[in-house]
């Protein structure tokens, strides 16, 4: 995805553990007249949960979580891609890449890029007007 200096839309990353994106989905439902304005980018079971419950221009998705996909997104935030990281994890559920979703969320702290983990935190910047 390349990342055009004028296009004033910002790019949002969004991700799900599997006891979340139900979680994900219903907010992006909540949110998607906002969302659509921008360029979404999601792994590839998320984007499928999401894309299954609302219909929405401007998702893509990278490979999944533990194939790849969280390591495709960091890269994207290493390479100032990524605007807003939404990455509502599971703290319940092993993973078996959770060195990949740490690796990913510590990216994103590394480039202080806003990470919501949680649908209050994702309500509180959408509510800051931050798109
Ligand atoms: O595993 C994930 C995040 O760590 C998400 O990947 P999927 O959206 O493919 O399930």
């Amino acid at each position: 995805m390349t990342h055009d200096q004028d296009d004033p839309r910002k790019t949002i990353a969004l991700i799900a553990h599997d006891h979340k994106k139900a979680e994900l989905a219903s907010w992006v439902q909540r949110h998607a007249g906002t969302l659509d304005r921008h360029r979404l980018v999601s792994t590839e079971t998320t984007g499928g949960v999401i894309s299954a419950s609302v219909s929405l221009e401007n998702l893509t998705r990278v490979k999944s979580g533990p194939l790849g996909g969280d390591q495709q997104i960091g890269a994207m935030i290493a390479l100032n891609q990524i605007d807003l990281l939404v990455f509502f994890t599971d703290p319940m559920t092993p993973h078996p890449h959770d060195v990949d979703v740490k690796a990913l969320t510590r990216l994103a702290i590394v480039y202080d890029i806003p990470m919501a983990c949680s649908v209050a935190t994702a309500d509180l910047i959408m509510a800051a007007g931050f798109l």
